[in-house]
């Protein structure tokens, strides 16, 4: 885990900004499709945290994603994003999202800093050409990625580990607080989830909070400040990555460093720790 201890220290706290969380769910609930996807979701994610969701297919990862981002609403319960009603937040630059498995390739021919600008159009009126800011930001985020070379580029000439960095690129481009990411490693070569955790690092240590969604944290697992596990759309582990329960990555393939996360406090006695906390955890006072 990375020492956090500048970011949190006292005066960053005393600024009731900063003290505020980037997201707060309270008793959250989605149903889709006549049925219930989240339960009883109480989440807090303070400013500056690295947050990984783990879970297995289906457990509602994703719902998660897009409920805390107020792209679906609850049925019950309440969302707050920088501390208003998600709903309510009118800039919603502050929120930088990469969906799961989206390429950068439309099939209209476009180049990667096309691609990448057009994430500034959150940021600008339809109507006013881009300025000295737009271009310093869209210039920004390619370096970010270390894409920068590859600008000009036909976005469908570039590797999928590629094109999902220009994602995050062009999220980046609207220069958000926060940066959500469903399954960033997913399909990518160790050399691109490397690439991408060099670039959250550097992100993070700029103030970012990033909340990312993963089947196996591989080289992001330094970076992780807290883990998530979801199962059957409930909260089923909130804590530290050490003590990961051992199936928190679905169960349905083993990674030969699970072991490692496996604290003795987790350890199973009659039935895996997921099944003992059935109930989601306290969580701090609403801010
Ligand atoms: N639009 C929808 N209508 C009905 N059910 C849905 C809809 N979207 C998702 N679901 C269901 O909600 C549940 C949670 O889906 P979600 O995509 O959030 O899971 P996930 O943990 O992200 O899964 P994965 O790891 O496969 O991406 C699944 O059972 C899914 O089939």
């Amino acid at each position: 885990m990375r020492d956090r201890t500048p970011a949190t220290g006292t005066a960053a706290t005393a600024d009731p900004a900063v003290a505020t969380p980037v997201f707060w769910m309270r008793d959250g609930a989605v149903v889709l499709g006549g049925r219930p996807v989240l339960r009883g979701i109480d989440l807090t994610v303070p400013r500056g945290e690295v947050l990984a969701v783990l879970g297995a297919n289906g457990s509602g990862k994703s719902t998660l994603m897009r409920a805390l981002l107020g792209l679906i609403p609850l049925v019950r319960g309440e969302t707050r994003a920088f501390g208003v009603p998600v709903a309510d937040l009118r800039d919603r630059h502050r929120l930088g999202y990469v969906p799961q498995r989206t390429s950068a390739a439309s099939g209209i021919p476009a180049s990667v800093r096309e691609v990448v600008a057009s994430g500034r159009l959150s940021r600008r009126p339809v109507w006013r050409l881009a300025n000295r800011a737009d271009r310093a930001a869209v210039a920004a985020a390619l370096e970010v990625v270390d894409l920068a070379d590859r600008a000009h580029e036909d976005v469908s000439d570039l590797s999928g580990g590629q094109q999902q960095r220009v994602m995050i690129a062009r999220a980046l481009a609207a220069e958000p607080e926060v940066l959500v990411l469903d399954e960033p490693t997913a399909g990518i070569d160790l050399a691109n989830q490397r690439a991408l955790a060099a670039t959250l690092e550097r992100l993070v240590a700029d103030g970012a909070t990033v909340v990312l969604v993963a089947h196996e944290l591989g080289p992001l697992a330094p970076l992780v400040d807290r883990a998530v596990v979801m199962r059957d759309g409930r909260i089923a582990y909130d804590g530290p990555p050490a003590g990961l329960p051992v199936d928190s990555h679905g169960g349905d393939h083993h990674h030969p460093h699970e072991d490692h996360y496996l604290a003795p406090s987790n350890a199973p006695e009659t039935a895996s720790p997921v099944d003992r906390l059935s109930e989601p955890p306290e969580h701090g006072e609403v801010p």
